[in-house]
Order: C-alpha cells, then sequence, then structure tokens
C-alpha cells in the first residue's frame, strides 16, 4: 500500500506500526529552530573566483557549519517551477495512473526505479512515510523512459531540463570548492565523476500523517552522493539538520535550491567537507513535495582522498572504495538506521 493510500484510509489517528519510531525516541522531534543557514549568490560566487571573496568565505563557512546552502542566482527559476508543477501533478493523480510506473516488477521483486515505496529488507525495518518516484536520468542511455510519467505532458521535458540546469549549478559549485581546498586542479571534483556519472532523480511526495511525533518523512541518513541539488516544496517544511546534536529545522527560501554535501565529497576532501545528517519530519495538516537529484561518481570508479589533503598533520581518514559497493553498503545500513561513511572511515 502506498502511504498517499495509507494517509487517505486512516479514519482514526494512528498509523501502522512499522512506521512508529521506536529507537529514536530520545531525538528531539518537535521544537526545532530554524538554521541560519546562508544563501549563496552564484553568479556572484563565479564572478570572483579565485576562492577569496566575501561569496567564497561565505561558501565556506556554510559547507563547514553545516554541509549545506541554498543557492540564488542560478539561472534555473522557469525550470523549477515547471519540474515542481510537473512533480505535483503526477502525485494528484489517481493511484492507477501511478501504478503504471510501479516499483515492483510483477507486483512483487523491487527494483530501485519507479514510482513506490523503499524495498523492505528486514521485517523491523522502520518505514518512512513517504511515497517515492525515483528515475535514473543519466548516464542518457541508461534511461527507462518507459518509468517516465507520459502524464503531465510537460514531466519529461521537464525532468531533462532541470537535471541539465541542475546540472551545470553542480559543476560551478564544485569547482567553487575545489578552490576553497586550494587543489592544483579546480576541476579536480568535476574530473572524478568520471565517464559514466550517474544522476538519479528522486520525486518525494509526503502526505498528511495524523502521528508526527512517532513518524519520519524520511529517517536521519547522509547523502551518499557527490553532493544533492534539491528543491523543496515552499509552502510547507520538513527537512532537518543536525548539528551540535540538536535538529534544525533547514529554512525555505522560494527559488532557491538547497545543496547537500554528500559522503563521496567527504571522502575525496578527505573530510574537510562532511556530509551532514539530515531527516524529514511529518505534519497533520499539508501534503509535502520534494524532487532531488542526487549527482554520484561513475558507479565502477574508486574514490578515496585526494593526496593534495593528506599531509603529515592529517593522515588519510577514509579508505579507497568502489562506488557501487559504497551504494550497496549505503542502502543497507540506511534501512538500519546506520551511517555508511562509519564504514570507510579509518
Ligand atoms: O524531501 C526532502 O526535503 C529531503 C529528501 C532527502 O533528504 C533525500 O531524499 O535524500
Ligand atoms: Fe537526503
Amino acid at each position: 500500500m502506498t502511504v498517499q493510500e495509507l494517509a487517505g484510509a486512516l479514519g482514526t489517528p494512528d498509523v501502522p506500526a512499522q512506521y512508529i519510531v521506536r529507537a529514536h525516541q530520545d531525538q528531539q522531534l518537535a521544537a526545532a529552530v530554524v538554521a541560519p543557514v546562508p544563501v549563496i549568490d552564484l553568479g556572484r560566487l563565479l564572478k570572483h573566483c579565485d576562492g577569496t571573496s566575501d561569496e567564497a568565505a561565505k561558501l565556506r563557512s556554510a559547507i563547514e557549519s553545516w554541509g549545506l546552502f541554498m543557492v540564488s542566482n542560478h539561472g534555473v527559476d522557469a525550470v523549477m517551477d515547471d519540474m515542481m508543477a510537473a512533480s505535483r501533478e503526477f502525485f494528484r493523480q489517481p493511484l492507477e495512473a501511478k501504478q503504471r510506473y510501479t516499483n515492483l516488477i510483477s507486483g512483487e521483486r523491487f527494483q530501485f526505479e519507479g514510482y513506490g515505496n523503499d524495498r523492505v529488507s528486514s521485517p523491523d525495518q522502520i518505514l518512512d512515510w513517504t511515497d517515492r518516484l525515483y528515475l535514473k536520468v543519466e548516464p542518457e542511455d541508461e534511461r527507462h523512459v518507459a518509468l517516465w510519467p507520459a502524464h503531465p505532458k510537460t514531466f519529461r521535458d521537464a525532468l531533462h531540463e532541470f537535471t541539465k540546469k541542475c546540472g551545470g549549478v553542480k559543476d560551478d559549485l564544485l569547482r567553487a570548492m575545489a578552490k576553497l581546498l586550494q587543489l592544483d586542479d579546480d576541476d579536480y571534483f568535476v574530473k572524478h565523476f568520471g565517464e559514466r556519472p550517474l544522476t538519479n532523480a528522486r520525486c518525494s511526495y509526503y502526505p498528511e500523517c495524523p502521528r508526527p511525533e512517532l513518524v519520519f518523512g524520511l529517517k536521519p541518513h547522509s547523502d551518499g552522493t557527490v553532493v544533492t541539488v534539491l528543491m523543496v516544496d515552499d509552502r510547507v517544511g520538513g527537512l532537518q539538520v543536525l548539528k551540535d546534536r540538536v535538529w534544525w529545522d533547514v529554512p525555505i527560501v522560494p527559488h532557491t535550491l538547497l545543496m547537500i554535501i554528500g559522503d563521496q565529497t567527504e571522502i575525496m576532501s578527505n573530510g574537510v567537507f562532511r556530509s551532514p545528517v539530515h531527516r524529514v519530519v511529518t505534519n497533520t495538516k499539508k501534503e509535502r513535495l520534494s524532487v532531488a537529484l542526487d549527482y554520484s561518481v561513475d558507479p565502477e570508479k574508486e574514490i578515496e582522498p585526494s593526496a593534495q589533503l593528506i599531509n603529515e598533520k592529517r593522515s588519510a581518514l577514509y579508505t579507497k572504495v568502489k562506488v557501487k559497493d559504497y551504494f550497496a553498503r549505503n542502502y543497507n545500513d540506511f534501512t538500519q538506521g546506520k551511517m555508511a561513511i562509519d564504514t570507510v572511515k579509518v
């Protein structure tokens, strides 16, 4: 059953036991304070591109404090609106229409791509209060276009354009980050994507939930990506980030893109940049949507800390790992509420 169906069917204020958080009861589930996460003006950042401008300093402080930041002046505005509208329209359709894109082969075998819930890999897995449409966008020749919604008609073009535009923003920011680290090559991260980098899109739908104090929209996790570019609902909050053992609300600034540092950047930067732990909380009043783009190094490649960030004072803090193997680990650990990054720490 999809979470959207569950949410619609619940007459009494209760939710099935699998969704109820048990191990996290001590975590502060409400009353978070808004995190003062800065907005980086991309145009300004690129104009003074020696890595020492005010905007670059702001970027450094945002990454070091929060591991995530918002980006304005990115040139993606019109496409963002199209993408969010198309995603909203997809989830608004009746269940049968969405089930054409199901992530269950023959109704039972789970595949990553398509519409539905997460794979359930153990009976005690705590489920998330969300339905998703998960699609591989790059490499382009690996797209399963049959799983890309034909309705609304704008969906496919919007996703294609949105990914292309955001890919440029991501490269600009990764070059600025290489400068902050004073790496010899500004393209250090960009080049590391390899020949066949992987980009996945995740359109998430979080219905209203009768028991927000017991149920997560998405469990605490860090992203296994290089970076994640996220477009959040500009009407409803829910995303929170962990810092100093306290959960903070991530602010909503309409028309900004949210960049989240992923584990692959943490590894390549030898821990100078860290991937933040974040989660999504639910609410009783309003559904919420988000569209995430996961940018990853070619899964067949290995990643390791940059030799330039290893020295006498700071040894290599992470082991070399094949990206594909890291993903497998990451998914398993996520379902168990554990962090994959801990498995590659020296
Ligand atoms: O929906 C959101 O705001 C965040 C989603 C997220 O963290 C993820 O999909 O990795
Ligand atoms: Fe995430």
